[in-house]
């Protein structure tokens, strides 16, 4: 991407405020820990009442309500998993739902899917630009999106995909991402010269791939990744995928918790096409989702913009800045030279117009959309912004899911 932005929230403190970390296995039976401290290197351990993700799709496989407990060993966290019930992380199975995710079998974003609606079908795409297409074009419910990590801040390239498109978005997913060193069976790391992932998992294990020694090159996904060891035979090759891509293409695990950071979270966004087709419970904590577009002097911008918000007592959970072409000056992260922001324009009456915005704001602020304090702020700022799309109104789930 030729623009630049800079991230003003996205520091895990900030994005995952009092974490709950819910595991789930491989075939999406639950448990929960709770971790008090946002890292994950102080957890102290609380039970927790009810974790909510279910058996593999099929209906009452899980134990509703049962209470587990087992402790596990990652990047030396101790965790203990709690319990177990029906429903998937916002509380809805999804079954007779297709979410289109992009990757193969075993990607991380299908977790993502299943995690947040484990009754759901889940159908691969080859690139995200195919699963945004999809549930645009009603060949699917529901699509999933990874927005951002908390090793690498905001996934702008999937950022622009989802403005691109007329799209709500109806639910979040934080997914703890572990990964892993896979190769054919037999193969030791010492015969490994190469190592093939999705750029993401390229650059989230740089560390140890410099360690190493090995060559890097980035494929579509993880479990592509897989897929393509498998099929090739490679035995000079190795693969960074989850745990769970290894059991499936039935490939051994060389190496675990390969990530450079322990504490490693990608959030996703599940889309849908607009009306949303889920009903806020109306106890839930909601957040609510907005693209601001304006006409530069970035941190006058800004300052208005949490002005907005907090004398209305409000919090903000992202603000990350946007600028590409204001020669430099323009706060935030700089600026460079480069494409404008492309934003669907969906309130003027007719089609829907794409339109260029040099300057943007990506927003997410807690509460509903209807909410009269938010709908005040959104009023106050669209008197000096250009242009603001609330991208969708959901319930606000700070749970870190886990697969083991
Ligand atoms: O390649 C995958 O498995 C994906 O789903 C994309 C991705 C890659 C790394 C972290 C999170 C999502």
């Amino acid at each position: 991407m030729a623009y630049t932005s800079s991230s003003l929230h996205l520091h895990k403190h900030l994005l995952l405020p009092k974490t709950t970390r819910r595991h789930t296995n491989p075939s999406f039976v639950a448990a929960a820990a709770k971790i008090n401290g946002v890292n994950g290197h102080s957890s102290k351990k609380s039970p927790n009442g009810k974790a909510q993700i279910n058996g593999d799709g099929k209906k009452g496989v899980n134990g509703s309500g049962r209470k587990k407990a087992a402790a596990q060993h990652i990047n030396g966290n101790d965790r203990i998993h709690l319990s177990v019930s029906t429903g998937g992380a916002g509380g809805q199975d999804g079954f007779g739902l297709r979410v289109a995710f992009q990757g193969a079998p075993g990607a991380y974003s299908e977790f993502a899917a299943k995690t947040a609606l484990p009754g759901c079908d889940t159908v691969p795409c080859r690139a995200f630009a195919d699963a945004l297409a999809a549930v645009d074009g009603g060949a699917v419910d529901r699509a999933i999106l990874p927005v951002e990590s908390t090793m690498e801040g905001t996934a702008l390239r999937n950022y622009d995909l989802l403005l691109r498109h007329d799209l709500v978005v109806v639910q979040e997913i934080n997914l703890f991402v572990h990964y892993c060193l896979l190769a054919m069976p037999g193969v030791r790391a010492a015969e490994v010269r190469r190592v093939i992932s999705h750029p993401m998992a390229l650059a989230h294990c740089g560390r140890a791939l410099a360690r190493l020694g090995v060559d890097r090159e980035p494929v579509e996904d993880t479990a592509g990744a897989v897929e393509m060891l498998r099929s090739n035979r490679m035995l000079d090759t190795a693969a960074i995928a989850s745990p769970r891509a290894a059991d499936l293409y039935g490939l051994d695990v060389l190496a675990h918790g390969l990530q450079d950071e322990s504490w490693n979270v990608t959030r996703f966004l599940l889309l849908s096409k607009p009306p949303s087709p889920v009903t806020l419970p109306m106890d839930a904590d909601a957040k609510t989702s907005m693209v601001v577009a304006h006409r530069g002097g970035s941190m006058m911008v800004v300052l208005k913009v949490l002005s907005a918000f907090s004398s209305r007592n409000i919090n903000l959970t992202k603000l990350e800045v946007i600028n590409n072409n204001d020669g430099g000056g323009g706060g935030g992260g700089g600026a460079a030279a480069g494409h404008p922001v492309m934003i669907l324009d969906t309130s003027a009456r007719g089609a829907p117009t794409l339109r260029a915005f040099p300057h943007v704001l990506y927003v997410d602020c807690e509460g509903a959309s209807h909410d009269p304090r938010v709908l005040d702020a959104i009023k106050e700022i669209e008197r000096f912004a250009v242009f603001v799309r609330v991208l969708g109104c959901y319930a606000a789930d700070s749970n870190v899911y886990d697969l083991q």
